[in-house]
């Protein structure tokens, strides 16, 4: 069992790595004209940097101990350990503007992409997506690949090379010595080993405990008129700060971890390197003091045992950041993988769709509609129905009984089980999207309101002409109290139009789905927050449209839709009656005229 699950996890954690180097790919793919030439420097610059030291040792080995005083050989070496140190820092400058800049650039591109693809995600993947957690992916975790960058490339691959160089010049010095400096680099991979196993949970648990924190903000901010009103700021602070105390836990873990096992492990390794090379040296001198040739090399090597050293204790140290960035970028990968909603119909369906605008037949055509959200549940159960072109249906049911599920699959958010919905004729899969979306226009129950100005939030960035915004307003009855404001159009509304009211962002959200000349509108309970005024004011703006735009409306309200040509009842998913409010009226105890007379009487 616990070996099933060792071998589980590792198996996930060689699946993080490869979408995240996959991710890191893709992100470089466009710069990797750059990136040739930084790894081309990095490369030079550790090799400059191996070479300084075999300079010193002939010039200890053929000058300084054999006293031959040839100043300018002397100077020319002398300088050529200079330059050789110079030109290599010259070189890394040079590698780190480019990496860091195409790190940068990668990010941007990154989080361009990310984020295109959330706009495109289908409804039912925010159906489970946290907010705060996806705002993380965005931000926080598109940055982490600007880590693997810098300790990939930047750390990982120049130590590597600085590692191989300096081996092969301490194997070309004395093979014996080499092999001892060697042997005792098994050590640095337990210790390395070790740390991992000791920090590797904490660092994942802290990362998914950040992502909780940003979570829990992001929810209370939403939601901070309910959390207020019911008194519960003592209870989400408790939360936030048992969540806080927690990440505090595993960041400790981590950091213990690295500050007890790793750091001075490795130190302590170094310490006896040199102890290793020095007795070796001492063994094979015996007694008699070290000869010249000697000198040159014990001094190559200990600069060599530094070098050595370092970039294995900078590879392991960067374990923990790699790992967190692996992590990071491997959730950036796995939200890419989401499957996007299909595209479906681009070109024909278009054309068909066009030709059969004019047609004659229903604008909308719902045959035997099934769906449900989660399987065996069924929201609707075989639904049929015919909407006219230019007619106006009201759509009302019980709390539950899927009127804004239908609604849903009529805006194509999620597809059909089974059966289909077919507008002028075209099945809506085979409709281009685009032209769908301009076809059909939205007035959700929650109005949606940026933090912009008015016409900005009738226009919803479509870059539609002002006129059109206006005569969209004044046909939602808005433009009077927007030209009342202190800067009329231009008048910025606040974060969610904090500014207006909720009938008048409702009638905002009216006027913004007239302004792209819809020609079906569906209303999703968009009167169930305004006062009885408004509710006139919204009856009239829809009395207006009938015949010119096929109205669908969703309604709590009965009076909103008393005027509709027909209005559905659904019951538990199924077309209970249908007719006018007349006719409805008129079966006795049916359910249309149970819920009348129950507003009624509630009024
Ligand atoms: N995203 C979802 N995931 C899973 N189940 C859902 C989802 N949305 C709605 N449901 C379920 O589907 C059923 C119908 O919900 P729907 O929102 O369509 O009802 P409604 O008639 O619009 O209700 P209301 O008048 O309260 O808005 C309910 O049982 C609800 O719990």
């Amino acid at each position: 069992m616990h070996s099933d699950r060792t071998a589980e996890e590792k198996r996930d954690q060689k699946a993080q790595m490869r979408r995240a180097f996959g991710l890191l790919r893709r992100a470089a793919l466009p710069d990797r004209h750059h990136l040739g030439w930084a790894v081309l420097w990095l490369a030079c610059a550790a090799g400059l940097e191996v070479i300084g030291p075999l300079l010193g040792k002939r010039l200890i080995d053929e000058h300084l101990l054999p006293r031959v005083l040839d100043w300018t050989a002397m100077a020319l070496l002398l300088g050529g350990v200079v330059l050789t140190g110079w030109a290599a820092s010259w070189l890394r400058y040079l590698q780190l503007t480019r990496l860091s800049g195409l790190a940068m650039r990668s990010v941007q591109r990154l989080r361009e992409q990310v984020y295109g693809h959330v706009l495109r995600l289908p409804m039912a993947f925010f159906d489970r997506a946290i907010t705060g957690q996806l705002v993380s992916r965005v931000t926080n975790d598109t940055e982490a690949v600007k880590g693997l960058y810098i300790q990939v490339l930047f750390v990982i691959l120049d130590s590597t090379i600085v590692l191989v160089g300096t081996i092969a010049a301490m194997a070309w010095l004395d093979w014996r010595l080499m092999l001892i400096v060697v042997a005792l680099m098994p050590c640095v991979l337990g210790i390395v080993w070790l740390y991992q196993r000791l920090s590797a949970p904490a660092v994942t648990r802290a990362r998914q405990l950040r992502s909780d924190i940003n979570a829990q903000m992001a929810e209370s901010i939403g939601g901070m008129t309910v959390l207020q009103a019911n008194n519960a700021e003592q209870r989400f602070a408790d939360r936030f700060a048992h969540t806080n105390a927690e990440h505090y836990t595993q960041r400790v873990a981590e950091i213990r971890a690295n500050a007890w096992l790793l750091r001075p492990a490795l130190d302590m390794l170094n310490v006896v390197l040199l102890a290793a090379v020095i007795w070796f040296f001492g063994q094979r001198g015996g007694s008699a003091a070290l000869n010249a040739a000697e000198v040159g090399v014990l001094y190559a090597f200990i600069n060599y045992i530094a070098r050595v050293i370092e970039p294995l204790i900078q590879i392991t140290m960067q374990f923990s950041q790699l790992q967190q960035s692996v992590v990071a970028s491997a959730r950036v990968a796995g939200l890419l993988d989401e499957a996007g909603a299909p595209e479906h119909g681009k070109g024909a369906g278009q054309r068909k769709a066009a030709a059969n605008a004019a047609a004659d037949g229903p604008a909308i055509a719902i045959r035997h509609l099934d769906f449900a959200y989660i399987d065996d549940q069924r929201v609707l159960h075989d639904l049929s129905l015919d909407i006219p072109q230019g007619a106006f249906f009201g759509i009302v049911g019980h709390t539950g009984s899927g009127k804004s599920t239908l609604l849903s699959l009529l805006l194509r958010y999620y597809p059909a089980r089974h059966g289909s919905i077919l507008m002028n004729g075209v099945a809506l899969d085979d409709i281009d999207i685009e032209q769908f979306r301009a076809d059909v226009g939205l007035v959700p129950q929650d109005p949606f309101l940026l933090a912009a100005s008015a016409i900005e939030n009738i226009d919803m960035g479509r870059g539609l002409p002002r006129e059109r915004i206006q005569a969209a307003a004044r046909a939602a009855h808005a433009h009077d109290f927007i030209t009342a404001l202190e800067d009329g159009y231009d008048t910025l509304l606040g974060e969610g139009g904090s500014r207006l009211s909720s009938g008048q962002k409702q009638l905002i959200a009216i006027a913004r789905a007239l302004a792209g000349e819809p020609r079906i509108l569906l209303l999703d309970e968009a009167t169930s927050r305004i006062d009885s005024q408004t509710e006139q004011i919204v009856q009239q703006a829809l009395n207006e449209l009938r015949g010119r735009v096929t109205i669908v409306a969703i309604a709590h309200r009965l009076s909103t839709i008393r005027d509709a040509d027909r209005i559905v009842v659904l019951n538990h998913g199924l077309i209970e009656e249908a007719g006018s409010h007349d006719t409805l009226m008129q079966i006795e105890g049916g359910l249309y005229q149970r819920l009348y007379l129950l507003q009624q009487l509630a009024a």
